[in-house]
């Protein structure tokens, strides 16, 4: 099994290149089921997660044309799916198990065939993660919903039809879902309570082209007037801000300077608000940001984690990790997922001074972290342990980096580019 090695000690600098957002890109792969054209998605990033969704999308019959990018040019990935061959609703356990977001096959299916049948996608380290908000929705939407032997099953005869739908809890998953099917519902839906992560309103860029009706997305209450049809389209996935983050979170970590490019500044106002607390300089100029630390230690700052415009909890073990060797103390508390601490053990293995109690975490800076073998549990706990190794005196090994993988391009070929000794091995 790949590990990553890391050798701490070296202030980061130079200029890195953002991908786009997979937490775009999912829901928009799966977006494409409901048009009756190809549409052709571009700044597509090279992550397992995608892989797994053109593989749903083409054991659903779709047709999935790949354009390889190349690292280093800026020339990222497009994909082009072609809906018009679908000819299977079924989402299988095998796939979906291995990525979440799979789930979100589920609106587009039932809006354009009258029915679904998709595994559930069951409880992940973060938390039990269920999905009673998306086909509370779906029923909204005058959809039957049955769930048996570990599948969803939903259907409706004569089509979806508009409706009222009233979130309980803020859902990105659910927002996205109900937003694709009712697209192709007939009459007019109005979503409340909904999420407003800046992936919600890609999502509904790229519906847009294809021809939906949909009004306020990035806003609590969504309208969306139904279409007949909805035809081909371009679109270019956003920037990804927790990439960004990761990136400039490791900037300022290791004393260094860095600027990310292609990067979405807009997208990250909590997250740059607390680098800037935490003492950093930070200069915006378009699509890059340049992020200054150089030969200073990080403040130590309080996180709590929130729905957006909220700190996002995908940065949390990220600046978990910047807090364990930052001036002072801090408290981050994790209200999104209840086991999102999972990387807290590892980080104490290299030294780090962490207390948990329920849901807050108090994180006492230490001067110098030293590197040890550790394991990630879940993407961003693998985030946080590279990002303490490349601070750690010595070597830091991190293994089971699958989880990696699934949210990050070359993460360890853009860190090396940035000055970090930083190489994966089998
Ligand atoms: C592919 C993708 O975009 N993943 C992101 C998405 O996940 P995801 O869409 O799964 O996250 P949600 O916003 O749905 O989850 C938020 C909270 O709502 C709960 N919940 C959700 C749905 C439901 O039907 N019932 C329910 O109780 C969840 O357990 C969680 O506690 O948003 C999360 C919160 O910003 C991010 O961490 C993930 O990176
Ligand atoms: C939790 C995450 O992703 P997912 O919802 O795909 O598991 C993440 O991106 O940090």
């Amino acid at each position: 099994m790949q590990k990553i090695v890391v050798q701490g000690g070296v202030p980061l600098r130079g200029d890195v290149r953002i991908s786009g957002a997979k937490n775009a890109v999912l829901p928009i792969l799966c977006a494409t089921l409901l048009a009756d054209e190809p549409v052709a998605i571009s700044n597509v990033p090279h992550l397992h997660d995608v892989v797994t969704t053109t593989r749903l999308l083409a054991g659903l019959g779709a047709g999935i044309t790949i354009d390889q990018g190349t690292l280093g040019t800026g020339k990222a990935s497009a994909v082009e799916v072609d809906p018009r061959s679908v000819n299977s609703h079924v989402a299988p356990y095998e796939l979906v198990k291995t990525m979440r977001a799979s789930v979100l096959v589920l609106g587009p299916l039932l809006a354009k065939y009258g029915q679904a049948e998709v595994s559930l996608p069951g409880g992940c380290a973060i938390g039990s993660r269920p999905v009673d908000l998306h086909l509370k929705g779906m029923e909204a939407l005058g959809a039957t919903v049955t769930v048996e032997h570990g599948y969803i099953r939903a259907e409706v005869e004569g089509g979806l039809r508009g409706g009222r739908v009233v979130f309980d809890m803020v859902s990105v998953g659910a927002t996205e879902n109900v937003m694709m099917a009712a697209t192709l519902a007939r009459g007019t839906t109005v979503m409340e309570n909904c999420a407003m992560e800046p992936e919600i309103v890609d999502l509904a860029d790229c519906l847009i082209a294809m021809g939906a009706k949909i009004e306020g997305a990035g806003t609590p209450r969504i309208t969306i007037e139904g279409v007949e049809r909805l035809h081909g389209a371009h679109h270019a996935v956003l920037a990804d801000r927790i990439e960004t983050g990761t990136f400039l979170v490791a900037a300022a970590m290791t004393g260094g300077r860095v600027t990310v490019v292609n990067a979405h500044a807009a997208s990250l106002d909590a997250v740059l608000q607390k680098l800037e607390q935490a003492g950093a300089e930070i200069v915006v100029a378009g699509d890059r940001i340049t992020l200054d630390m150089q030969g200073r230690r990080p403040k130590a700052v309080d996180i709590a984690t929130a729905p957006h415009p909220g700190f996002p909890t995908d940065m949390q073990a990220q600046f978990m990790a910047m807090n364990c060797i930052a001036d002072g103390a801090a408290i981050i508390n994790e209200t999104i997922f209840e086991n999102r601490f999972m990387h807290v053990q590892e980080l104490q293995r290299l030294g780090a001074d962490i207390h948990v109690q329920g849901h807050s975490a108090m994180v006492r800076g230490v001067p110098q972290l030293s590197g040890a073998q550790v394991m990630a549990t879940d993407l961003r706990a693998s985030a946080s342990l590279i990002l303490a190794g490349l601070v750690a005196e010595g070597e830091t090994t991190i293994e089971r980096i699958y989880h990696l993988d699934r949210g990050y391009e070359h993460i360890e070929e853009k860190l090396s580019g940035l000055g970090a000794r930083i190489r994966r091995i089998d």
